[in-house]
Order: C-alpha cells, then sequence, then structure tokens
C-alpha cells in the first residue's frame, strides 16, 4: 500500500488556534502514568511513551522519535456531530533538529517534522503528515494552555485579563508564540527581541498587518527592543524560545509581582535560556515527566509536576508569583 502524503498546503488549512488549543489542552491531559488498561478493554486509553532522542554525529543534528497510541475512542464527525464509530489511532511524530539548515542557501527550518499514521489492525503506514507546522503551532498551543492555567486563572477577568507580553526570539517558535498568543489572549502590549534586529523588524510588520486586515485584534502597541532586559521588564508573561546557551534574562530584569515564563528552546540541551536566578525564584511546571527525568536531569529547579495534572485535578497552581512552563516537547496525541 501506498501511503497516503498530506502536505503542509493541506495541513495548514485545518490550523486555527482554538482547533489547536483545544487539542493540545487534551493531549497534555493524555499524559498519565496509571496503568493502563488492557487492550480489549471498552474504554478509551492512551499510550504516550518517553521519546528517544538520537544524536547523528554531534548534538547540533538530532532525531527525535514521539510514538503515540490512542484506544477505543470515539470521536464526533467535525460536520454534523454524530458520533463516529469506536477506532484506534497509532501514530508517530518523526522530528530532526538540524540547526545549521538557516545557514543553508536557501535556508530550511532547523525543526523539521513528519507524522506517521499506522493501521492497527495490521501495522501497515497508512499516512504521512507533514508536521513542521503542526510542530510549530502545537508548541505555542502548549503554551497558551500552561499560561491559561498558571497564570490567567490567577486573575477573576479570566481570560480578558489584559497581559504585557513578551517574546524573546523571533524565529519559527517566537513567531507562532506572539500569533497565538495574541490571538487567544488579550495582549495589550507586545515587546519582541532577537539576536538579528531584522527578524524582530518583521514580526513587527507582520503583527500590524493582521491587526490592520483585522485578522488579529491585538496587540494595539508593538514594540521592538534593543535587549531582552527592555523586552521583559514591563512583560507579565514571556515566551522564550532560541538556541542560546547562556541565559537571556535574569531575576532582576523581572518585573515584580504576577509573571509567568514558557520557555521553550535552548537546542540540544532542553534549558538555559532563562538564569538560574529565575529557578530559584519560581515554581517550574512541564509537559512530561518521563521526559523530564532524563532532558532536565541537570535542571536545579522546583519541578511540581506536569501541565497536564494541574488541569485534570483542576488544581490552581502553588502560590507563587512566578511561574514557569518548562516546555520539552511532546506529540500531542490525545
Ligand atoms: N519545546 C518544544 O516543544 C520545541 C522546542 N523547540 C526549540 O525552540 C527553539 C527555537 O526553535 P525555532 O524557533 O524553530 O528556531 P529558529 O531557528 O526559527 O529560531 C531560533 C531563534 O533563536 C535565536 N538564537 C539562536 N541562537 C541564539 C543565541 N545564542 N542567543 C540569542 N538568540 C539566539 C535566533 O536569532 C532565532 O531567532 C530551539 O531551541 C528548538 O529546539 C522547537 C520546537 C518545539
Ligand atoms: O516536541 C518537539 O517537536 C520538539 N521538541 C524539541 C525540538 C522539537
Amino acid at each position: 500500500m501506498i501511503p497516503k502524503y498530506i502536505d503542509s498546503d493541506k495541513v495548514r488549512k485545518i490550523l486555527t488556534w482554538p482547533l489547536v488549543n483545544a487539542a493540545v489542552e487534551e493531549a497534555l491531559k493524555a499524559i498519565d502514568y496509571s496503568e493502563l488498561n488492557a487492550a480489549n478493554s471498552e474504554q478509551s486509553y492512551k499510550r504516550q511513551p518517553p521519546r528517544t532522542i538520537t544524536a547523528c554525529g554531534n548534538a547540533s543534528q538530532l532525531l527525535l522519535t514521539m510514538p503515540g497510541y490512542v484506544g477505543n475512542y470515539k470521536a464526533l464527525n467535525a460536520k454534523t456531530n454524530d458520533q463516529l464509530p469506536c477506532s484506534s489511532t497509532l501514530a508517530c511524530k518523526v522530528v530532526t533538529s538540524f540547526t545549521n539548515n538557516q545557514n543553508l542557501q536557501p535556508p530550511l527550518p532547523n525543526i523539521l517534522a513528519n507524522i506517521l499514521l499506522f493501521d492497527v489492525n495490521t501495522g501497515e503506514l497508512q499516512c504521512i503528515m507533514e508536521g513542521t507546522q503542526i510542530t510549530a503551532w502545537r508548541t505555542a498551543a502548549a503554551s497558551i494552555v500552561a499560561t491559561k492555567y498558571l497564570y490567567m486563572k490567577r486573575f477573576p477577568q479570566g481570560f480578558q485579563t489584559p497581559i504585557k507580553l513578551a517574546i524573546i526570539g523571533c524565529g519559527v517558535q517566537g513567531q507562532s508564540h506572539a500569533l497565538g498568543m495574541c490571538a487567544t489572549f488579550n495582549v495589550s502590549e507586545i515587546y519582541l527581541w532577537n539576536r538579528r534586529q531584522s527578524k524582530a523588524d518583521s514580526l513587527l510588520l507582520l503583527l500590524q498587518h493582521l491587526h490592520l486586515n483585522k485578522v488579529l485584534q491585538n496587540p494595539t502597541k508593538i514594540f521592538v527592543t534593543d535587549t531582552p532586559a527592555e523586552a521583559v521588564r514591563e512583560a507579565e508573561v514571556i515566551c522564550i524560545g532560541t538556541y542560546s546557551p547562556h541565559a537571556l534574562i535574569n531575576y532582576d530584569m523581572l518585573k515584580s509581582g504576577d509573571v509567568h515564563i514558557n520557555t521553550v528552546g535552548a537546542g540540544a540541551v532542553h534549558f538555559g535560556e532563562v538564569s538560574q536566578d529565575i529557578y530559584d525564584n519560581a515554581v517550574v511546571y512541564v509537559d512530561s515527566l518521563i521526559n523530564a527525568r532524563t532532558e532536565l536531569k541537570d535542571l536545579k529547579a522546583n519541578i511540581i509536576g506536569e501541565i497536564g495534572q494541574v488541569i485534570r485535578e483542576g488544581r490552581s497552581a502553588e502560590n507563587k508569583s512566578l511561574t514557569i512552563y518548562q516546555s520539552l516537547g511532546n506529540f500531542g496525541i490525545f
């Protein structure tokens, strides 16, 4: 059987922020390690084992594999809302992170992804879905869900609470975080910083264009800053997605009071963009504790648990004004 290929144009057409945010929220909730039901169970169940990371020669060339299985689920027909027959999905997201790609002529994204879907009865490969954009959207959506549960829930106005947002690093992740956050929350001001300023300028132009064309309602005030310190000085929510091996922000740079940080980058080492004194003063949540045990073993931080636990158990984050969502990344199956 020749697998069906779903290219990036087709994928892009179905992605919207409400859809991706809701799917990612379910996927984060679905990460649990309770004894799973037998395969012949009537109930829906899922498996998301730890991901593997293979270095291909050196740490700047990585292959990440993220398998997932959901058994016995009943989806709804998106058009009619009727319940579809019970089904199961076996899939694996395969991501490469080759950090020299941006220097190629023409450049390629550093992070490339494909999602493989298998026949659950025979194991045959049925479909390959282009996953690069899904990864950009999924990662930003996970930060959005973390911001919703760790930060927005602190305020009576919830989602409507106006926020000043800082984006540190305006590459693929910086852009998807800026667009997703502005599409979801009431962002009153946004501060953009990138090592090479032209990328921050381009993101400013894109945001202005989308605002003028009423694709985005906010923000009305957009600033490009000369330093990360200027970008975070007023910010209540900070999203940082770079390959920086050194901390770009430290505790003294943050405003006092309620602040939430989504830190998604730093390449092969999945932390380091944020200084130790920020971790010392914060409580930290992750997407996957199983992956954190290996990938964050050198991080000295008060890791409280997973975002999924916070959502499932309906409990609010610890009573601390500074929270961090330390994003490692995962497949996003539920
Ligand atoms: N947690 C997750 O689920 C995911 C994490 N990532 C990570 O997010 C980070 C960004 O990925 P992309 O946006 O796709 O890459 P990108 O190449 O599109 O953007 C990277 C940005 O980082 C900046 N940068 C690189 N080195 C820097 C340094 N030493 N100091 C300051 N800025 C620096 C660049 O100027 C660029 O704007 C990477 O570390 C990547 O591994 C990417 C996808 C998913
Ligand atoms: O989850 C993901 O797709 C990734 N995490 C780190 C790089 C890509």
